[in-house]
């Protein structure tokens, strides 16, 4: 697989039900010409949900017109990561006969939906498509995230087009990616892509949209300007049916261009070919000026969920701040959370409660706890000195892991802190016997 040849295309829910109004769009020419020059496009696909409600509303039988009626949309809810189940809700029951009725809901919406999203793609593209469709825990653990990423590249290397969307229709709100700008920059750094094209209705970033309608042709974020609050100017309103708005796109599109990859947000008559052969200019262009970030760092950072945490004193987080020196079980002081070996955690310091790493856990938390359990125990107690039960580095935390600064919004603290303090295990050698 040729990563200067693979091309993620992502499309908002608001283009992709217009497309699937018209099967004669623009769009699918532009893809052709991509094709025909040799370049993989890999699409990142909403919708499912739009066109479940689009098939659902069509629906010929008494039923479903009944309880099409009766679903209303709640406006009101549809703010920023709120894509909940109540967003669609039924009209109060009025008879006995309704209340035999399903809940119509978005995981009856996107099961409806994705299957014409599919058939939409095999038909505009008349070529074979592949449906992957994902969730946050494919994301979080290096083996999943490599298997994923495996079945990417055998497709591409069968010219399959790989259409992603999130499993709407299966998995539970709170396990899903929050929106499908991110998981688009999640797949240009797993493909380690070049392009990034964020199809959407609005086609770009506007200067004060709506009172002025300038298209901003480049942002440019550079990183001493890292404080600049664009979200204080772009808004993160969302379509009815989508979960991210411009502010979702141009954070997703910063993720991927820190990775290197060219990003634009666009409509979906954007020339893409030529933007990508001749730099032409269309949408917005965003240009992030640092280097790339390495791959691996960016999963970490970006893509990985945190599972618990790991609390270290203030020596320990010096060698780690200043020293890049490895994390010993020495400078733990606490863990937080219950995590296997391999989960991916963070590290904060104890004094100023700041968390400075993130890294993957050699050890899971119990081992870890036990570990600082037979450490009080082996003060008071000098006769009992276990040796060699757990490696001396309970992190995999290469040094280039290791953050000063973790963007607050990244940082998830463990609702859980009562392991932190007091955490006093009492162990009997036939415990210890047991590791
Ligand atoms: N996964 C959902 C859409 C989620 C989403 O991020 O929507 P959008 O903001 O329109 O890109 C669906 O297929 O309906």
């Amino acid at each position: 697989m040729d990563s200067s040849k693979t091309v993620v295309i992502k499309l908002g829910s608001q283009v992709v039900s217009k497309l699937f109004n018209d099967r004669h769009s623009v769009f699918w020419q532009q893809l052709q010409l991509l094709y025909d020059k040799g370049y993989q496009p890999v699409i990142v696909c909403s919708g499912a949900v739009a066109l479940g409600w689009q098939v659902f509303q069509s629906m010929a039988s008494d039923k479903a017109k009944l309880l099409s009626k009766s679903i209303r949309f709640e406006k009101a809810q549809l703010q920023k990561h709120s894509f909940q189940k109540e967003q669609f809700q039924t009209e109060p029951k009025q008879t006995a006969k309704h209340q035999s009725y399903p809940v119509a809901n978005k995981t009856m919406l996107a099961s409806i939906g994705q299957g014409e999203l599919i058939n939409m793609w095999r038909n505009g593209l008349g070529r074979p498509v592949a449906q992957i469709l994902v969730e946050q825990a494919h994301f979080n653990e290096r083996h999943c995230y490599n298997d994923l990423s495996a079945t990417f590249r055998q497709l591409l290397k069968h010219d399959v087009v790989p259409i992603i969307n999130q499993n709407d229709a299966l998995a539970e709100a709170n396990s899903l990616i929050s929106n499908n700008d991110r998981l688009a920059a999640h797949v240009v750094n797993m493909l380690g892509a070049k392009w990034l094209f964020m199809v959407s209705e609005v086609g770009g970033i506007y200067r004060d949209y709506p009172t002025c309608q300038q298209l901003v042709s480049v942002f440019e974020v550079k990183e001493p300007d890292s404080e600049y609050r664009y979200e204080d100017v772009i808004s993160s309103d969302c379509s009815a049916m989508g979960t991210g708005g411009m502010r979702e796109k141009l954070d997703a599109a910063l993720l991927a261009a820190r990775q290197g990859a060219q990003c634009f947000i666009c409509d979906e008559k954007a020339p893409f070919l030529h933007i990508i052969e001749s730099r032409a200019t269309y949408g917005t262009y965003i240009r992030y000026s640092s280097q790339p970030v390495k791959r691996i760092k960016h999963w970490l950072l970006n893509t990985a969920e945190s599972k618990g945490l790991i609390i270290i004193d203030s020596g320990a987080a010096t060698a780690l701040r200043h020293r890049n020196a490895s994390l010993l079980m020495s400078g733990i002081v606490g863990v937080a959370g219950t995590f296997s070996k391999q989960a991916i955690v963070e590290v904060k310091e104890q004094g100023t409660g700041e968390i400075i790493a993130k890294g993957m856990a050699r050890l899971n938390s119990n081992q870890i706890l036990i570990n600082l359990a037979l450490r009080q125990n082996q003060a008071s107690n000098s006769q009992f000195i276990p040796s060699n039960i757990v490696p001396d580095n309970p992190l995999h935390l290469a040094s280039e892991w290791v953050v000063d600064k973790i963007e607050h919004n990244d940082i998830q603290e463990h609702p859980d802190n009562s392991l932190i303090k007091g955490s006093t295990i009492v162990l009997h050698r036939n415990q210890c016997a047991l590791l």
